[in-house]
């Protein structure tokens, strides 16, 4: 492992470069979360998805608008927790607090890591609680924010609106869900014209066609987007009363969904 990359105890490892897809594979597996796919994560998510670092940090400034006091946050599918920091570095509400979730042993594990090392170097963060779980059955306790940032994608297409739904009954008056999403196209031309400008984006940030072609057929069986139209159809039957679209890059888009 170069220098660059090598564990400092308490320290994060964030730096590592996405190389997972660059040497031909014989057969490419179905894309996990696994340890591999943690080591390069930050890399592999900030060069795959257009906007992802301004979504992010505006989720922090949205939650500040929407956090109310002694309520929980909820950042569903919570990866290495990058939401959740941008949550506790914007919310300034009295009594919140916020619950990282993930199903990823690995993802738990590193993410635990980066958040104390967030505790170290900051004073006055919000208190967090990172959960290993299925967010599917996951018993939700009342809250004003909650999160799901490129998550929905990867649960099972049937059991998204029960989902929706649970979070819908979970949250408080004047708190929202923020739902950012791959999106896909129903009219066949803009589909293949997003496709191809994301397929350009993640050219332009080093990835090879070989990484690109991979990393589609990794993905191809366990994520499955859906269209602007049957996200905000399915939050409106999940009980939501408005669905207002606030950032959309390429193929990439995030809603913030009101009770
Ligand atoms: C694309 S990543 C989310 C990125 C992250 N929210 C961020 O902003 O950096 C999707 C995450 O959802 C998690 N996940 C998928 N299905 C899940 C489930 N049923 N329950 C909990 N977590 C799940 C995966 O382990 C993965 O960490
Ligand atoms: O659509 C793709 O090609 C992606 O790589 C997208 C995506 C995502 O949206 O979560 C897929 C898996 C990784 O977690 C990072 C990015």
């Amino acid at each position: 492992m170069p220098a660059l990359y090598r564990r400092t105890p308490g320290l994060p490892v964030s730096k590592e470069p996405d190389r997972l897809f660059a040497t031909p594979l014989a057969q490419v597996p179905d894309f996990t979360f696994n340890e591999d796919v943690v080591r390069v994560f930050p890399d592999m998510i900030k060069r795959s998805v257009p906007g992802y670092p301004t979504i992010v940090e505006n989720i922090g400034v949205l939650a500040a608008q929407f956090a109310q006091p002694d309520t929980l946050l909820y950042d569903l599918g919570s990866s290495l927790g990058a939401v959740t920091q941008a949550m506790r570095r914007h919310v300034r509400s009295e009594g919140c607090k916020v619950l990282a979730v993930d199903n990823s042993p690995a993802m738990v594990e590193r993410c635990r890591e980066y958040l104390s090392h967030q505790d170290a170097m900051h004073q006055e963060l919000l208190p967090v609680q990172v959960i290993e779980a299925d967010i599917t059955a996951l018993d939700l306790q009342p809250a004003s924010v909650v999160a799901l940032n490129f998550t929905l994608q990867f649960i099972e297409p049937q059991a998204r609106l029960a989902l929706l739904g649970r979070i819908r009954q979970c949250l408080v008056p004047g708190g929202a869900l923020i739902l950012s999403e791959k999106l896909r196209f129903a009219d066949p031309q803009q589909q293949a014209l997003l496709t191809d400008l994301h397929v350009a984006f993640k050219r332009a940030n080093g990835y090879s066609e070989l990484e690109i072609a991979q990393k589609r057929s990794a993905i191809e069986n366990v994520m499955k987007p859906d269209s602007l139209e049957e996200h905000r159809q399915r939050l409106l039957a999940a009980g939501f009363s408005q669905v207002v679209p606030w950032f959309q890059c390429l193929n990439f888009a995030s809603l913030i969904a009101l009770p």
